[in-house]
């Protein structure tokens, strides 16, 4: 056997079976309603619908089955509603006339209902039509399936999930649901969220609350898992014995065009750190859970955000791009910080002492995220490698997804000297031809399938307001300033000087560049 063929064969028998859902393959049938919320709004032209279509194209929602509604306040038609998509569900690689067909067909699943958040009219007419396609369907009482999309703004979460348990559950228990799902930011604070987890809790049971955060459909986060729990390599190393620090970053490198109203109310923590990123935390930090099952796993990452201690002042740098006041949406005397690097320390037996710099910024020099985690020095080093730079473990979730460990090895040649390197699993090179889902788009299947795994539960969320709502209330009190910073930079140099005080040394002379094809 040659090498190619070898290689070959490794490569299929790459396990691609579905775990952590012991009914994975079970898929239900019967009538599914989804029922877009704010349909005409940003989230759901540029993720909810294509998210959809993209599911409608892969099979995983058969016409047969399927009807997708748009609700919301504005007046437009079913086609008008089409059209706003139609330009969102399109692009160069999927210009085909395979794709072209699959779209027309795909946006005549699509009917559009108007009516208001607050008001028993809209929502009986929109249960009206969505009984009509049952019926239409032939469904058989019980067996249909409504899906609750909330792209809204959360100030009207309350009365939208009012008015569709008194006007739109599925008409049976016996077999059929009704689910909701609703969108980040949940809450303002932890007296705030748990209000509105009171009010939804009232009217839907924990199992039909769907608290999506993209984040967990990213294809490097879904991974983080496997990599720590099926790979021998990490389970001795991954402590305080031999981490020093761990960096979860994200980084944009455009300001808050077009939502400078909304940012300004909640800022880069509530935006980004408070959900995105500790959820990427609880990952990397959460023990071994008993199973897959996805009660287990949640109960892991609520003990490790239980065991977060007080953030304190002097492990926070806030920023605020220069720049963002002029956003005609943003108050003049705004002090929403725009950046913040906020060192997070967790009291157990694994982490004690390794600091969990958490780091989030817009209107910055590049747009990445990604997990860094680094290791201490080597004891007894005799190749003086501490000067060159330590062990890294580094997870791109995006863009170019990849995972490689920078390690020092002997530079290739007749004298013996050392060099930084790295073992590169590159995505984009090794899964050749594979298409990563787009996290919407596997999230939301997960709705349909009822797998709650990749879901924030209610303590959950609540353990992560604990952690961060005192910090917060200081920022909005004013007792905490963010100091301003060039767009297009690092963010502010303050940040740099808390990550090298939290320990963190940066490689000097050394880059990773992802590989072309
Ligand atoms: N946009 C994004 O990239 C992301 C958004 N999210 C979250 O998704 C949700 C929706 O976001 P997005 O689509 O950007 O929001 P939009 O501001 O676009 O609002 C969505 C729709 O809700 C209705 N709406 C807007 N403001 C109000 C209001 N004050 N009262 C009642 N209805 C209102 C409008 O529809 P109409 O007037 O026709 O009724 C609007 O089209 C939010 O919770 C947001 O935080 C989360 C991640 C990313
Ligand atoms: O939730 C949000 O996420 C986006 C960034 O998402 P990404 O998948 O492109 O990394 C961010 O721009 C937005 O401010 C925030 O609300």
């Amino acid at each position: 056997m040659d090498s190619g063929q070898w290689t070959v064969e490794k490569r299929s028998s790459l396990g691609s079976e579905s775990f952590g859902r012991e009914d994975a393959n079970v898929l239900e049938t019967g009538c599914l309603s989804i029922i877009v919320l704010g349909a005409s709004g940003d989230l759901a032209k540029k993720k909810t619908f294509p998210a959809l279509f993209n599911l409608y194209r892969q099979g995983f929602l058969q016409e047969s089955e399927v009807h997708i509604f748009g609700y919301a306040r504005t007046k437009i038609s079913d086609d008008e509603l089409r059209n706003r998509i139609r330009g969102y569900l399109v692009n160069d690689k999927t210009a085909s006339l395979e794709h072209s067909e699959s779209l027309s067909k795909f946006l005549q699943l699509i009917k559009y209902v108007s009516g208001s958040y607050d008001t028993d009219e809209g929502f009986q007419l929109l249960d009206k039509e969505i009984s009509k396609h049952e019926v239409s369907k032939n469904s058989v009482e019980g067996s249909s399936r409504r899906l609750f999309y909330f792209a809204l703004p959360p100030s009207v979460y309350p009365s939208v999930s009012r008015m569709i348990k008194k006007c739109c559950m599925n008409k049976s228990d016996l077999g059929g649901w009704t689910r909701i799902v609703v969108e980040k930011p949940f809450g303002k604070d932890l007296e705030s969220a748990e209000h509105l987890s009171s009010q939804i809790g009232e009217l839907f049971d924990e199992a039909q609350i769907y608290r999506i955060d993209h984040y967990l459909g990213k294809e490097l986060v879904q991974n983080l898992l496997v990599l720590r729990f099926a790979n021998r390599f990490f389970l001795p190393l991954w402590n305080r014995d031999n981490i020093d620090n761990v960096q979860i970053v994200f980084r944009e490198d455009f300001g808050t065009e077009g939502r400078g109203g909304y940012f300004d109310e909640y800022g880069i923590i509530r935006d980004i750190i408070q959900n995105h990123l500790l959820q990427v935390l609880c990952l990397v930090a959460m023990e071994k859970p008993v199973s897959l099952k996805p009660e287990h796993i949640r109960d892991e990452k609520v003990k490790v955000l239980q065991s977060v201690l007080p953030i304190k002042d002097e492990e926070v740098v806030l920023g605020q791009y220069e720049g963002y006041r002029d956003d005609p949406t943003v108050p003049d005397n705004s002090n929403t910080p725009t950046f913040a690097t906020v060192i997070l320390r967790i009291h157990n037996e694994r982490w004690e002492g390794v600091p969990f710099i958490l780091k989030a910024g817009k209107a910055l020099g590049s747009r990445k995220a990604e997990i860094r985690v680094q290791f201490k020095d080597v004891p007894g080093d005799i190749f003086k490698c501490k000067k060159q730079g330590r062990n890294e473990f580094v997870i791109r979730l995006q863009p170019s997804e990849a995972m490689y460990m920078k390690l020092t090895v002997k530079q290739p040649g007749l004298e013996m000297r050392t060099a930084q390197s790295e073992l590169d699993l590159s995505y984009r090179q090794r899964y050749q031809g594979v298409t990563i889902p787009e996290a919407y788009e596997r999230l939301i299947l997960d709705t349909i399938r009822g797998d709650q795994q990749h879901f924030v539960r209610r303590d959950e969320l609540k353990a992560a307001w604990e952690i961060f709502t005192p910090l917060l209330h200081r920022i909005d009190n004013g007792k905490m300033k963010p100091n301003s910073y060039q767009p297009g930079s690092r963010g502010p140099a303050e940040a740099d000087e808390l990550l090298s005080k939290a320990g963190y040394v940066q490689t000097h002379g050394y880059i990773w560049i992802p590989p072309t094809l």
